[in-house]
């Protein structure tokens, strides 16, 4: 059987001497797709609405990445962002269309950051912009004066774990059993998080100062994670965000044994025309 396919959200970001639009996601999800998801990742370009009945079909997971960009507040109704704040409104208008046809369809979901937010906006929730200006939070945004690659794979707090969540059923067997309890260590790379969680959204895990690290989604009829967090910085090390992973990996493969197996399983909604080609 060929391997399955995971779908990798991708930003548009500008590139060379005259800023040209590209597509883009980091290596880091590739090779976390081709490693202990066991899947071959699939770039899903920022190309609006149209490709979530073209591509779902033929998917058998979607990973929703992180990304310097921010949601845009009109799509939970939240104030405009500060000047100067990323936004990306060509992912937004892929990514939140995706998210809502892929649970529908029950397709395996794993959304990192970024993608947890977008996972929340996309189910009705919203999103606070600056959780380290709010009274008694942390800041859990990245350091801006250190190197890019112990930041990423360093810890920066605990997160408490829902033992009777999906998250805590994943972990590796006495991920609890240790001084910390029902705590694992992470590292933490954001400005945003979740304000009002939506409705058919179930927290799992919280930061010291409350912010809510991981969610699934109540109903979902698949697997359907996200964690604030960033596991694919360093899952070659840390057993815990292998583990994240390694399970989200066994869904897409049972996803692909299913589609393989009915043709046509997970197709989610009509298609709609396709944009044109950007000149
Ligand atoms: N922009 C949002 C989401 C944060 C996020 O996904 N960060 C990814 C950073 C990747 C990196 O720096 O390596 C927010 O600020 O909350």
């Amino acid at each position: 059987m060929p391997r399955p396919l995971v779908g990798i959200s991708c930003c548009v970001k500008g590139f060379g001497p005259f800023n040209t639009p590209n597509h883009a996601a980091s290596d880091s999800y590739v090779r976390v797709v081709l490693g202990p998801v066991g899947a071959v990742p699939v770039l899903l370009p920022a190309a609006g609405a149209c490709l979530a009945a073209e591509l779902l079909p033929r998917l058998d997971g979607l990973l929703l990445t992180g990304s310097r960009s921010n949601v845009c507040p009109r799509h939970y109704g939240g104030p405009p962002h500060a000047a100067g704040t990323p936004e990306d409104h060509a992912r937004d208008a892929t990514t939140l269309p995706l998210i809502r046809a892929a649970i529908a369809a029950g397709l395996p979901v794993l959304a990192i950051c970024r993608g947890m937010q977008e996972l929340n906006v996309a189910l009705g929730g919203t999103l606070d912009q600056r959780i380290q200006d709010l009274p008694g939070r942390l800041d859990h945004a990245t350091p801006a004066d250190q190197p890019h690659a112990p930041v990423r794979t360093a810890k920066a707090h605990l997160v408490r774990v829902d033992r009777a969540g999906l998250l805590a059923s994943l972990l590796p067997p006495g991920w609890d059993a240790g001084p910390r309890g029902a705590a694992i260590a992470v590292n933490s790379l954001h400005n945003q998080g979740v304000a009002r969680l939506a409705a058919r959204l179930i927290a799992e895990a919280w930061a010291p100062d409350g912010t809510i690290e991981a969610v699934r989604v109540a109903d979902a009829p698949g697997f359907a994670l996200g964690v604030q967090w960033h596991p694919e910085y360093d899952w070659e090390q840390d057993s815990n965000s292998r583990a994240i992973f390694e399970a989200f990996g066994r869904a897409v493969a049972a996803w692909a044994a299913r589609r393989t197996a009915a043709p046509g399983a997970g197709r989610a909604a009509e298609a709609q025309p396709l944009p044109q080609a950007a000149e």
